[in-house]
């Protein structure tokens, strides 16, 4: 088997060194030729196996419970993977993330500068759901970190609970059901509605509002939606063009935007008085995007007859925990209000999301780690090269660097020496990924090319698989 991967990795500042060379251990520095290059893999005829290194030293962490499915798919692969069911206070994670190569993460667990900083063996990143707010993206890509999530395999989920939701407010069935377990009985109709023939206002018609919207008009909903970019509508849902027009016309609105500086408190109060009177909101985006003490206010004056919130500004590290003021200083307020639905951040939780964001998320972090393959990276230029052909002396060199004029010409200089027979490169911001798969290169050619890599200035990190 094939034994030696070198992965150097210094950021452009050059505060930072890595390498890694796991003939013996995935910490040791690169200094010996690449002894078993071409070895028992390289066999005529089949796909070469870019997985040059002794698999069980690599190291994975993953946290917040990931699915068993991405859990199998990356011991499969012998990589060394410990999984905990929570995510981790900083000062552990930090700790933590200092020995691994890579890391999986869902909602919870904040990768902000602070923490990246300290992963000086950090590889890739998997978020094992579709937000991928909670990292730093760009930081990662300038310190030649991927990072991939899996951006529509929990939408249908999501969407189904909108539409229990719907249901559920415009029969207060929350507080009927409430009120039965303390032993009350409360037969009303007062203000219970069908949705039949109601409008559905959807804010963000990506994968998750436009998957609601089909759902909706099944039920016999008018759909109106508004996005910040022009899209196809689906049905007989039609776009509206501002955020005004769909407050003002719709009876239920729901919010699937992503958090960023923009929808940073997208609705407020000026934005719950442009509602209609009794109107419904729900929000399973991110906890920023609602301007939380003025739903209360709203829905206290009536003005808003209901409201739905799966996700909060700051939400607890673990299941037990509390939701109370500690953690947000409007929490027993808003535990207080009537006909209000207060989920766990549980829109993207069923077994069946769960367990095909595990396998998509693992496989894009074997491909990643095996083959240097960046489809469906949020953060890197996205390249793929066909696999190798089976030949001995083949090696694939990746080479991660500043996107600045000039580079390219210099990684000519170095690989043109050999027999360059497939080469990709491409630039996403600061960050430019380049992939060649050379042949008849021996294991001295190869030490020569890393270092003459590793010497330019716009380097971020270096590999070769063979
Ligand atoms: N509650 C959960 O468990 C759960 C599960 C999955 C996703 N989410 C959240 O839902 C969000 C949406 O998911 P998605 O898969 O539909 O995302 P998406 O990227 O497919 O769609 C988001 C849409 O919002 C639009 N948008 C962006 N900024 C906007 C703005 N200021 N005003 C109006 N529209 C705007 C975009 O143009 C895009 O069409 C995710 O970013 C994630 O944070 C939550
Ligand atoms: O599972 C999670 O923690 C996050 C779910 C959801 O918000 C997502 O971004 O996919």
């Amino acid at each position: 088997m094939a034994q030696a991967l070198n992965i150097s990795n210094a950021s452009p500042r050059g505060d930072s060194q890595r390498h890694l060379s796991v003939s013996t251990s995935p910490t040791a520095a690169f200094q010996s030729p690449l002894s078993s290059f071409g070895g028992a893999l390289a066999q005529r005829g089949n796909p070469k196996q870019l997985k040059p290194f002794n698999t069980q030293d690599i190291k994975i962490l993953l946290l917040e419970n990931v699915n068993q499915s991405g859990r199998d798919i990356l011991t499969a692969q012998g990589y060394q993977v410990e999984a905990l069911k929570t995510s981790l206070p900083e000062d552990q994670l930090i700790e933590k993330i200092r020995d691994v190569h890579v890391i999986g993460i869902r909602s919870k667990t904040k990768l902000n500068e602070k923490v990246l900083k300290e992963a000086k063996n950090l590889l890739v990143i998997g978020c094992f759901c579709i937000g991928t707010n909670q990292v730093n993206l760009d930081y990662a890509a300038r310190h030649g970190i991927a990072v991939f999530n899996s951006p529509f395999a929990n939408s249908r989920s999501v969407a189904e609970l909108v539409i229990a939701e719907i249901i559920t407010l415009a029969r207060q069935l929350g507080d009927r059901s409430n009120e039965m377990h303390r032993g009350t009985w409360n037969k009303v109709s007062n203000k219970c509605w069908e949705i039949r023939g109601k409008t559905l206002g959807i804010v963000g018609y990506g994968h998750i509002g436009s998957q609601l919207s089909v759902l909706a008009e099944a039920m016999g909903m008018n759909v109106i939606y508004y996005d910040v970019v022009s899209l196809m509508a689906l049905g007989t849902a039609r776009q509206v063009p501002t955020l005004q027009t769909l407050l003002n016309e719709a009876d239920f609105v729901t919010l699937h935007v992503p958090e960023l500086p923009e929808t940073k408190n997208l609705i407020s109060a000026a934005q719950l008085a442009e509602m209609k009177d009794g109107s419904y909101l729900i929000n399973a985006s991110r906890g920023t995007v609602v301007d939380i003490p003025a739903l209360i206010n709203a829905m206290r004056s009536g003005k808003i007859a209901g409201a739905a919130l799966d996700v909060f500004p700051t939400e607890p590290r673990a299941n037990g925990d509390y939701f109370n003021n500690e953690l947000n200083s409007w929490g027993e307020d808003l535990r207080s209000v009537n006909n209000i639905i207060l989920t766990p951040h549980i829109g993207g939780s069923t077994e069946e999301a769960q367990r095909a964001i595990g396998i998509e998320v693992g496989d894009a972090l074997v491909r990643y780690i095996n083959q240097g393959v960046t489809i469906g990276s949020v953060n890197m230029p996205e390249v793929t090269l066909r696999s190798l052909t089976a030949e001995a002396d083949y090696a694939r060199i990746i080479f991660i660097h500043q996107n600045v004029p000039g580079v390219l010409r210099r990684v000519n200089e170095i690989l043109g020496e050999h027999n360059v027979d497939k080469q990709i490169s491409d630039s996403r911001g600061d960050c430019a990924y380049l992939m060649a798969d050379v042949s008849n290169v021996q294991t001295s050619d190869l030490r020569d090319i890393l270092e003459s890599l590793e010497a330019l200035s716009s380097r971020i990190a270096t590999r070769v698989l063979y």
